[in-house]
């Protein structure tokens, strides 16, 4: 088992990574108290729910099982967690175990920073993303049909438990999704990083064990650095928001759920790029690159064909990013390295925001 540890002062946990780590009793020492509420989606509790439970027999254990998907990530769901945890009567001391992806971490964090202002919070990724990248940090919260996030909190997990053969039984988009963020590790942090990616990533969309979790590995390891020197966003950590402004527009726009978030964080991540080219701080053959990449993961590098720079700038004026009205991206100041900046002309995002990307993709 590879353990490593988010050092945050005395909200410092551990990030736990291995095979079959449901049957080795991993995650009771992080449970305070007999009160325990497993939050779950229908998916994943037909697949994980029992072996999980079964590890639970000395406790009072209340599943709460909520829809699949992004667009069920908003108040009316955040709403059912209130009423199983106050319907089990459960009290302050309540352990709130996160069991899926992302949806159900941000979920089932953000119900954990509120319950009673603030309960026991145990994260149980289940898939590449939330593995590699939400469950880890403590960023929680829901959408707002206006904004992907609006409503959140900074609220830390007692330690995170990534079982990788949860991989097994998710479906290959899933996959694809998560190796998104994955990428964008390399891209914004570690070139050494992005160039083993591009050594090993038919090993990782095969599943192999060991190429898998050392891809894990680097990339908790580099979130884990970047969350310990700035918690709360004040600065380095929306480094970590490459692809994002782009990509929750995407999202927003087409609808929750209709694209998932690894695929539009994908799609902004090229545009990204492809705008940091253009100010001539990364070469073409650098973008080529990672387009590549991201192409041979399985991924879309091209916007929805009926989305105008009019539809992306309505939802990038709401970017949390912005300070005092301007917008403000994540770029590549070389491959491995990323800045936050507004220093680019009107004239600029708007010739990035109308790229005809498909042409660009002909040569690739
Ligand atoms: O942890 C972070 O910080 C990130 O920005 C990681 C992102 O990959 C992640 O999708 C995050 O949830 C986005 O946060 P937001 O603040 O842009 O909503």
């Amino acid at each position: 088992m590879h353990r490593l540890q988010v050092e945050l002062g005395e909200r410092s946990y551990p990030i736990l990574m291995g095979e079959s780590l449901f049957q080795k009793n991993l995650i009771t020492p992080y449970i305070k108290g007999k009160q325990v509420a497993i939050v779950t989606n229908e998916t994943v509790a037909p697949l994980y729910l029992e072996q999980l439970q079964a590890q639970l027999t000395d406790y009072q254990v209340q599943p709460i099982v909520l829809p699949d998907g992004e667009q069920y990530k908003n108040w009316q769901t955040l709403q059912l967690i209130f009423d199983g945890l106050l319907k089990a009567e459960y009290s302050r001391k309540v352990t709130i175990i996160a069991l899926g992806g992302g949806v159900i971490g941000d979920m089932a964090g953000f119900a954990a920073a509120c319950y009673q202002r603030g309960v026991n919070f145990i994260q149980v990724p289940t898939t590449l993303l939330s593995q590699v990248d939400s469950s880890v940090g403590g960023k929680t919260g829901i959408n707002h049909i206006l904004g992907k996030n609006m409503i959140g909190a900074f609220y830390q997990p007692q330690a995170v438990v990534i079982d990788v053969s949860t991989l097994k039984t998710l479906p290959k988009r899933e996959l694809s999704a998560g190796l998104a963020e994955v990428i964008k590790y390399g891209l914004i942090a570690d070139s050494d990083f992005f160039t083993w990616l591009e050594e090993n990533i038919e090993a990782l969309k095969i599943l192999d064990t060991a190429v898998l979790i050392k891809a894990i590995d680097w990339s908790c390891r580099i979130k884990a650095h970047v969350v310990a020197l700035d918690e709360t966003e004040e600065g380095i950590r929306a480094t970590l928001n490459l692809g994002h402004t782009f990509g929750h527009a995407i999202e927003s726009h087409q609808g929750y759920g209709n694209w998932l978030h690894g695929e539009a964080v994908a799609v902004g991540s090229v545009m990204a790029i492809e705008m940091s080219m253009r100010l001539g701080w990364i070469t073409e053959q650098d973008r080529n690159r990672a387009i590549r990449l991201f192409i041979r993961a399985g991924l879309p590098v091209a916007p929805p064909e009926k989305m105008s720079a009019n539809d992306f700038l309505k939802y990038m004026r709401v970017d949390k990013k912005i300070i005092d009205g301007q917008i403000r991206l994540v770029l590549l100041s070389k491959l491995g390295e990323a800045i936050v900046t507004s220093d680019f002309s009107t004239e600029l995002l708007n010739a990035i925001l109308s790229t005809n990307y498909e042409q660009l993709l002909d040569s690739f």
